[in-house]
């Protein structure tokens, strides 16, 4: 049958195309961005997906992180505080939890600054204003994560190969909190994370260094390699990491054995952060959570957060 004998073609309603490359600033069809710039300008508010939920934890670790991450939003994360570092690894995801609950009154006043890609995107996927450490030298309060911390608040980080950025927020933070399951709460660094001190390091100097780490104390220290890629693990930094374990009694003295490693030549980084914190807060097995001090008290809270988030002023 011809086109003809089935009578004649309606005309079609073509759908509009959008051509980007057409549009104008006044059409209305620009993407705008989703919140009020840095700058301060104001921009229309457009509606945003909610938050992504973080899953309810499935173990009595998972349960004890975000205890202790909750605790430590409600007791340093006030109202007043307006730029926020937010650190890296498993724990933090319930930091920003809990800093979203405390809702969008406070938090759209509030710029968070990552400390790496794990970070960025929590922040971004949460609806919250991202800032930079270069824009923001000076933050109110970080929050980050630890793999190990000492009586004296001295850690290791770096676990997540973050802790060059981690020191910077740290560094720059006003308040500078950890948060961490009863795993991490340790007497002597080392002894319960064994993979060595995580070291930040320039990619061809990485043989030089490996050879001069075997030779001050760590005769096993090794490049960390990726899981599921041939080769090195390659920092959000473009270097490489490497995992460096010392003995007991080098670690008991971290701060001098942080001196020595800063000193080799194509040492960025080093993960032994050297009482820099103003507390640290672990969740426990039993519900509770311990507070260690900077000034050595030790505080355990019984009934730590309660379900509703609500950002105090300090
Ligand atoms: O330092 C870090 C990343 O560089 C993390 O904070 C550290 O590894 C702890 O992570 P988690 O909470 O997953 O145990």
């Amino acid at each position: 049958m011809s086109l003809m004998a089935a009578g004649p073609l309606l005309p079609r309603k073509l759908p509009v195309v959008h051509d980007p490359w057409s549009r104008t600033p006044t059409d209305g069809v620009y993407p705008l961005p989703l919140r009020a710039t840095l700058a301060g300008q104001s921009v229309p508010h457009m509606s945003q997906p909610p938050p992504p939920k973080v899953p309810a934890p499935t173990s009595s670790v998972e349960g004890a992180k975000r205890l202790a991450a909750w605790t430590a939003v409600d007791r340093h994360i006030h109202r007043e505080h307006k730029v926020i570092g937010i650190g890296s690894g498993s724990t933090v995801p319930y930091v920003v939890e809990r800093i979203v609950a405390q809702g969008n009154e406070v938090n759209k006043d509030r710029v968070f600054i990552p400390t790496g890609f794990q970070s960025k995107e929590l922040i971004v996927k949460s609806g919250l204003l991202l800032g930079d450490v270069d824009q923001y030298p000076v933050i109110d309060v970080t929050i980050d994560g630890a793999d190990e911390v000492d009586h004296d608040l001295n850690c290791i980080k770096g676990g997540g190969g973050c802790h060059l950025r981690e020191k910077v927020l740290a560094e720059a933070a006003d308040t500078f909190v950890l948060v961490a399951d009863y795993r991490k709460n340790s007497d002597v660094l080392g002894k319960n994370f064994k993979q060595g001190i995580p070291i930040e390091v320039v990619p061809f100097a990485y043989t030089k260094i490996l050879q001069n780490l075997h030779l001050i104390g760590s005769p096993t220290a090794e490049l960390r390699m990726a899981k599921a890629k041939a080769g090195p693990v390659v920092s959000d930094n473009g270097n490489f990491l490497i995992d460096a374990p010392f003995p007991e009694e080098l670690m008991k003295d971290p701060y001098t054995l942080l001196t020595r490693i800063k000193m080799l030549t194509g040492v960025v980084e080093v993960g032994l952060f050297c009482q820099m914190a103003k507390a640290a807060y672990f969740g426990n097995q039993d519900g509770s959570v311990t507070i260690k001090w900077h000034d050595g008290r030790i505080e355990k809270v019984d009934k730590p957060a309660s379900p509703v988030a609500k950002p105090t002023v300090e």
